[in-house]
């Protein structure tokens, strides 16, 4: 009898530890011990959580690898075991090492994770949504492994950060976006959900690959892609109801669409158009008021006129208009290149979203080039007759922002606002150390991936790191916190203005243009009480005083400890 008692209480153990949302490791005291079944299956030392997250930093920090490349990837593979062991730890671990940390869980890591999916995978995490169980949709998200959710990132891993379609591989973009709702939104991870909708994949490669764990199919396209979309869709809303849906990196010809289709019907916003703008908004108020001009008068060239770029252009153009332009000229004053040159009026192919800034031939007028010939109309010759003050890039063209372009920028402004923010670092625009060096530490940088601060004269300067992370967790705080039903535009602003106002530049000219990465966490707190006071006053949140939102703010942020 006794045997039998002991036999099923320790399976109960077992499975306890086994669990990394329960889980405390060496951290289960005496007494849980006795209780759990647990007595003899951990060593016998109780410890503390900042003891074992001692030990876990020791053991990321210890790991080798044969290139710097090699050895982060060995490194996100620990974080992320330790993730599938004990979440209370791995966030425990990533509150304490924020900044080292981000870019092992994050970009640009993450990039590489997501290339090598199949051949890292160790054990599931959230839902792989597939094409072949299309008729399936609602037992697939019951199957869920978390019963209540409150935020979902989802991709089809078609644009995975700069690195073009990784299939089912992309998976490792939302469960990294989802570990950072959780950092530094303090949105409880037992209630985040990473899923993949694997449609196929056109990677030859990747899905010939013998190890590729996805649907080994073309991707499904068209009328076959949107209907399996709005399956989707509708499965969440039946199995989920109210929870937050995060699109992320959908190619260009779905991001938009996709947004367009749901935004006015339930709780959803597209990272890489909505998100991104709201941080380069916020950076680009901090580097205008260094610069000593206004929003209203930034002449701005943009590369790469996806999902992304044409994102901030339009969010661009509303705080120039919010600053006095009209919103002609705010459209005039954002030139913006894709492959091939600068968009003109006629170019066949343009999106009605990019068509809004193709230049005409009286625009371009005294350019002394063919408009016809929009390969005249290349990036260098755009910034000698536009006079840029900002210059972005989301192109994913490594090194496009040459010498040649920046020397020839910075002829024309004393204080270039210079934006390479592709990721991850491998398809950024340019160096931000060249950047310094040919401006003569005259140019405002801010990178999508991070990068090492730059020297000049002697002196070390951080470089701000212009990355959506610094908006979404926020906006995830901000709805829970206000019940929100839907993401207005509205609220997005906000949420660039609350950046805007933590921009170090606004009290220290030599500052960056965004908060430390380890202030991230207290950041996202202002902004997430900013976007739910519009929430609030958009009439998409239950009526609350502004104190009651920031006392919601504070009591929704989960932080790890073991409960
Ligand atoms: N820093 C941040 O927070 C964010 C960065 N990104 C990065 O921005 C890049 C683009 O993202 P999306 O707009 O979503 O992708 P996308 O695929 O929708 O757009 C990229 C655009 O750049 C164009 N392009 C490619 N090569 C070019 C060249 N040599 N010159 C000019 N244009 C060129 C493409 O034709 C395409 O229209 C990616 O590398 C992504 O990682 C995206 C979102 C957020
Ligand atoms: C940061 C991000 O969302 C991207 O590079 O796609
Ligand atoms: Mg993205």
């Amino acid at each position: 009898m006794g045997d039998t008692a002991t036999s099923s209480s320790t399976t109960a153990g077992l499975q306890l530890l086994q669990d990394p949302l329960l889980n405390r490791g060496t951290a289960f005291t005496e007494a849980e011990r006795d209780e759990l079944g647990l007595r003899g299956l951990l060593p016998p030392q109780v410890e503390t959580i900042e003891q074992q997250a001692d030990r876990a930093w020791r053991s990321v920090e210890a790991v080798e690898g044969t290139s710097a490349t090699s050895r982060q990837l060995a490194q996100h593979i620990t974080l992320r075991q330790l993730q599938d062991t004990n979440e209370v730890l791995f966030y425990e671990v990533l509150s304490r090492h924020v900044e080292e940390a981000l870019p092992l869980v994050y970009t640009p890591t993450v990039g590489a994770a997501c290339q090598r999916f199949s051949q890292i995978y160790r054990r599931p995490r959230g839902l792989f949504v597939s094409y072949p169980d299309r008729h399936r949709l609602r037992e697939v998200l019951r199957n869920r492994p978390r019963a209540e959710v409150d935020v979902i990132v989802v991709t089809d891993g078609q644009r995975i950060l700069g690195l073009g379609d990784q299939g089912v591989g992309g998976m490792g973009i939302p469960i990294g976006k989802l570990s950072l709702y959780t950092a530094i939104g303090g949105i409880d991870p037992a209630r985040t959900l990473p899923i993949v909708l694997d449609v196929g994949c056109d990677d030859d490669d990747l899905r010939d690959d013998p190890f590729y764990l996805g649907w080994r199919h073309p991707r499904v396209t068209g009328e076959e892609y949107e209907e399996f979309v709005d399956a989707f869709v509708a499965a969440v809303r039946e199995e989920l109801p109210g929870v937050l849906l995060q699109w992320e990196d959908f190619a260009s010809k779905n991001a938009l669409p996709i947004l367009d289709r749901y935004r006015d019907q339930l709780l959803t916003f597209n990272d890489d158009i909505q998100g991104t703008a709201a941080v380069v908004a916020g950076a680009m108020t901090g580097a205008a008021s260094v610069s000593g001009t206004s929003l209203r008068e930034q002449r701005v060239v943009m590369v790469g006129a996806g999902s992304a770029g044409i994102g901030v252009c339009d969010r661009l153009v509303q705080a120039m208009v919010a600053d006095g332009a009209t919103e002609d000229d705010a459209v005039a004053a954002v030139h913006v290149l894709d492959v091939g040159g600068l968009l003109v009026e006629g170019q066949a192919g343009l999106t009605p979203a990019q068509a809004r800034y193709a230049k005409s031939a009286e625009q371009l007028a005294g350019w002394g080039v063919d408009v016809e010939r929009r390969s005249e109309l290349d990036l260098l010759t755009v910034v000698r007759n536009v006079e840029p003050t900002a210059l972005i890039g989301l192109s994913s063209a490594h090194g496009i922002f040459t010498r040649e372009v920046i020397t020839e920028m910075a002829s024309h402004v004393e204080r270039p606002i210079v934006f390479p923010l592709s990721n991850p670092t491998s398809h950024a625009e340019a160096e931000p150390q060249d950047l310094s060096d040919w401006t003569d530490g005259r140019a405002l940088v801010a990178t999508g991936s991070p990068f090492p601060p730059v020297e000049q004269d002697g002196a070390r300067r951080r470089v701000a790191q212009c990355n959506n992370v610094y908006v979404f967790p926020a906006v995830g705080l901000g709805v829970v916190a206000s019940r929100a039903t839907r993401v207005t535009d509205a609220m997005l602003l906000q949420a660039a203005l609350a950046l805007g106002e933590q921009s170090p530049v606004r009290h220290d000219p030599g500052g960056a243009l965004l908060p430390e990465v380890a202030d991230m966490p207290t950041a996202a707190v202002a902004i997430a009480e900013a976007v739910a006071r519009q929430a609030v006053a958009d009439g998409v949140a239950p009526e609350a005083t502004d104190e009651e939102v920031a006392a919601a703010v504070r009591a929704a942020r989960w932080t790890p400890a073991y409960r």
